[in-house]
């Protein structure tokens, strides 16, 4: 297993051992032993998965008060994957983090609590599977607009108008007014 820190402090990017044989592959997503000797000492809540068709944008979404690590990884095709650091006392507060994780990098990324996070459909279809260090809330649960000018995310699409978005999401607000936590 490989673990890289990215330039926004605290977001790992992990490139598992995969072995292949002639029936196919086969990698360890997830090992608590093996990540916490990797100094990656994770308590995971809930596990997740979602389904989405080319062009939807998830996000970017994020909890107060019981802000919820993510380890993100996809199963099947292709994603830009985003995270917004949040964190009050950073001196990254605002700044995005974009990578493609894909089935067949099989990458990883580590997003701890206190980001924003969202992603970008890049193939046909994705299944997108993600831990969760703490249990969603739909009541603490905040969005910030995709497309927030102060933010300035370089999604991977020339036709800002063009994702496919939920309701929510769509009604985002700016991080100029986010409720921020802690
Ligand atoms: C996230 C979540 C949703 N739901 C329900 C609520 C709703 O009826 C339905 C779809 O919810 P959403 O539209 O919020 O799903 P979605 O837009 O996929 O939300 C997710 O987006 C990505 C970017 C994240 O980072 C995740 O933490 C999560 O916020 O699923 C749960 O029951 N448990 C959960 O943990």
């Amino acid at each position: 297993m490989k673990i890289e820190e990215q330039e926004l402090s605290g977001i790992l990017l992990i490139t598992p051992n995969v072995f292949g044989d002639q029936r196919g592959s086969f990698f360890e997503s997830w090992n608590q032993k093996a990540f916490k000797e990797a100094n990656l000492d994770f308590t995971f809540l809930q596990d997740n998965h979602s389904r989405s068709q080319k062009g939807v944008l998830r996000g970017l979404h994020y909890q107060i008060q019981q802000p919820q690590g993510k380890l993100v990884r996809v199963a099947y095709g292709s994603i830009f994957d985003v995270a917004v650091d949040l964190r009050r006392s950073s001196s990254n507060f605002g700044k995005w983090f974009g990578v493609v994780l894909s089935d067949e990098n099989n990458q990883m990324l580590w997003i701890p609590p206190g980001f924003a996070h969202g992603f970008y459909v890049l193939s046909e279809r994705v299944d997108f599977l993600y831990k969760t260090t703490n249990f969603y809330e739909p009541s603490l649960e905040r969005c910030i607009l995709w497309n927030d000018p102060d933010v300035d995310i370089n999604w991977p699409f020339k036709d800002l108008s063009s994702p496919i978005l939920s309701v929510k999401d769509k009604n985002g607000i700016h991080l100029k007014n986010a409720e921020i936590y802690p």
